[in-house]
């Protein structure tokens, strides 16, 4: 086997984000928000990256695609194809073979309508069918191209970014809670789109809250606790009891699940 074949398709190692602050005013203080940070995705697999809120998973997602505020203080290795993610590469690479999908509706310009912005990076003579086509995959109107972000529900506008993220090239997708306040329905479409770019040979990062629903597309999980990695399995290991599990945090993480045995000691700590 060949050495290009076995690389991963990301790799990063000793992640570090820190963001100076003033305290008090005039005196400066660093904090750290993620420490020691690692996580891999293959071509073709889809890695879910979970933890609690303010762990740090949308920090690591904005890390690869070279959009930390400009406060933030980064060190660490990224590796995209086996080569250094430099700023430039980033820029490069984003919206085209590195596809976003944010966490926030923020995103997408108040200004613009929604259906003018999905066509963004779509050959321009097919844009508009395109996006026609993708509005009904995903549940909109075609005439909700027409309108603007305020004038869509918060269900609508997520289902517009992730129609934002569907391109022919992609070979990376970051999806950050892509999910949310969305109805069965919609997100099962998600769920099998996600897939369906990882069985067109692309990699998927998804970052949630919702372990079941991502164990139903994950190949691996990656478990996120105060900026750094602790635990990363397959995601078959997710079940019974945890017994797979390595580390008794994942495994109680696990257990707290409404549908497991419900550890609410631990739930009061990890939603904190
Ligand atoms: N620009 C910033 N300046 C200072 N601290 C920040 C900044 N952005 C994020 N942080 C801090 O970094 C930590 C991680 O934030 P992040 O948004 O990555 O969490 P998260 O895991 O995505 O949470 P959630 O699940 O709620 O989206 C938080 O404690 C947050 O307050
Ligand atoms: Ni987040």
């Amino acid at each position: 086997m060949s050495n290009v074949q076995t690389k991963p398709l990301l790799q990063v190692d000793h992640l570090s984000i820190g963001f100076s602050q003033y305290v008090k005013g005039t005196q400066k203080r660093i904090i750290h928000p993620i420490a020691d940070m690692h996580v891999e995705i293959n071509e073709g697999e889809i890695v879910a990256v979970v933890g609690a809120s303010g762990s740090g998973k949308s920090l690591l997602a904005h890390a690869v695609l070279g959009i930390l505020p400009s406060n933030a203080i980064f060190s660490g290795k990224m590796l995209y194809r086996g080569e250094e993610l430099t700023p430039a590469r980033m820029e490069k690479l984003r919206g085209r073979e590195i596809s976003f999908i944010p966490q926030s509706v923020n995103y997408l310009d108040p200004l613009m309508r929604v259906g003018r912005q999905v066509q963004i990076g779509l050959d321009p003579r097919t844009a508009r069918a395109q996006q026609e086509k993708l509005f009904l995959q995903y549940g909109l109107q075609k005439n909700d191209g027409r309108l603007f972000p305020f004038e869509l529900s918060g269900g609508m506008l997520r289902r517009v970014l992730f129609a934002t993220s569907v391109r022919e090239g992609v070979r990376l997708v970051i999806a950050d809670e892509p999910t949310p306040g969305i109805h069965p329905q919609a997100l099962s479409e998600i769920l099998r789109q996600l897939k369906q770019f990882a069985e067109d040979g692309a990699g998927v990062m998804l970052i949630t809250h919702d372990i079941i629903s991502a164990l139903e597309i994950a190949d691996r999980v990656a478990v996120i606790k105060d900026g750094a990695t602790v635990e990363i399995s397959e995601a078959s290991a997710f079940e019974g009891n945890g017994e797979r599990l390595k580390t008794e945090y994942t495994q109680r993480l696990w257990r707290a699940l409404p549908q497991n045995d419900f550890d609410l000691e631990f739930k009061r700590e990890a939603v904190r």
